[in-house]
């Protein structure tokens, strides 16, 4: 088991204040030891009010490298982009000054545009110094959803990345794998409501991988992770 260290909030703004001010302390030390820091961001609806506070937050922003945990294969201006997330509720002010590697190219879908994603991820410092992860009701964390006909593909590739075809929710995706994951100093989960801790509380327990791929952020044991929960 990795070491795994819960914090817990009455709310999703208390948590996101809380989280966003570990985040920044975060960068600025890996800022401090080695000049740069690279966060690893997920989209969906859960991380939009840590970006506003982060982007709140006084740090040296041309030194912090921003990158994707997963991306929906559409374009930057469509609604479910995760990169249009970023972009929005992050990237503004003093913060857009961060260099943005988004995850999707011109390529016309993500099996195509893998190759050069993959070439971009690697080409960013490793380790992360952070990875924030979101959890859906099923389990999926990244793009790594259960019943995913390239779910084992994520969960054993040496490659940082994949394409995913989900198979119950829009656009094909662009995902980091697990190994992807874990090239990272430090693994972030963010669990809003009873109805994602049941979840969660569920994926601590027993039972296979496969069907809660987030059980492979929580059951590795080299990269400590932390849970931040708000009720
Ligand atoms: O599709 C996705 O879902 C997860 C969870 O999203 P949420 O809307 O329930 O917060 C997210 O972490 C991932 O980045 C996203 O692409």
């Amino acid at each position: 088991m990795p070491d795994i260290q819960e914090h817990r909030f009455p709310d999703a703004p208390a948590a996101a204040t809380a989280l966003a001010a570990s985040i920044a302390d975060r960068l600025a030390a890996a800022i401090g030891q080695r000049g740069t820091a690279t966060l690893v961001l997920s989209g969906g609806r859960s991380p939009a009010a840590v970006f506003e506070a982060l982007r709140e937050r006084a740090l040296p922003w041309d030194k912090v490298i921003v990158a994707q945990v997963d991306e929906r294969w559409v374009p930057a201006d469509h609604a479910d982009s995760n990169n249009r997330l970023i972009r929005e509720h992050l990237l503004q002010g003093p913060a857009s000054a961060a260099r943005f590697v988004p995850m999707k190219n011109d390529a016309a879908t993500a099996r195509e545009g893998q190759p050069a994603c993959e070439a971009a991820m690697r080409a960013l410092p490793l380790p992360f110094d952070a990875v924030l992860l979101g959890m859906g009701e099923d389990g999926h964390t990244a793009s790594l959803f259960p019943e995913a006909r390239e779910l084992q593909e994520g969960l054993t590739t040496q490659a940082l990345t994949l394409a995913v075809t989900p198979p119950a929710a829009p656009h094909e995706r662009m995902s980091l794998s697990v190994a992807g994951l874990l090239h990272s100093r430090a693994l972030i989960l963010q669990i809003g409501g009873a109805a994602k801790e049941a979840v969660y509380r569920e994926a601590l327990g027993t039972g296979p991988v496969e069907a809660m791929p987030i059980r492979a952020v929580l059951r590795q044991d080299k990269v400590p992770v932390e849970v931040w929960i708000s009720e």
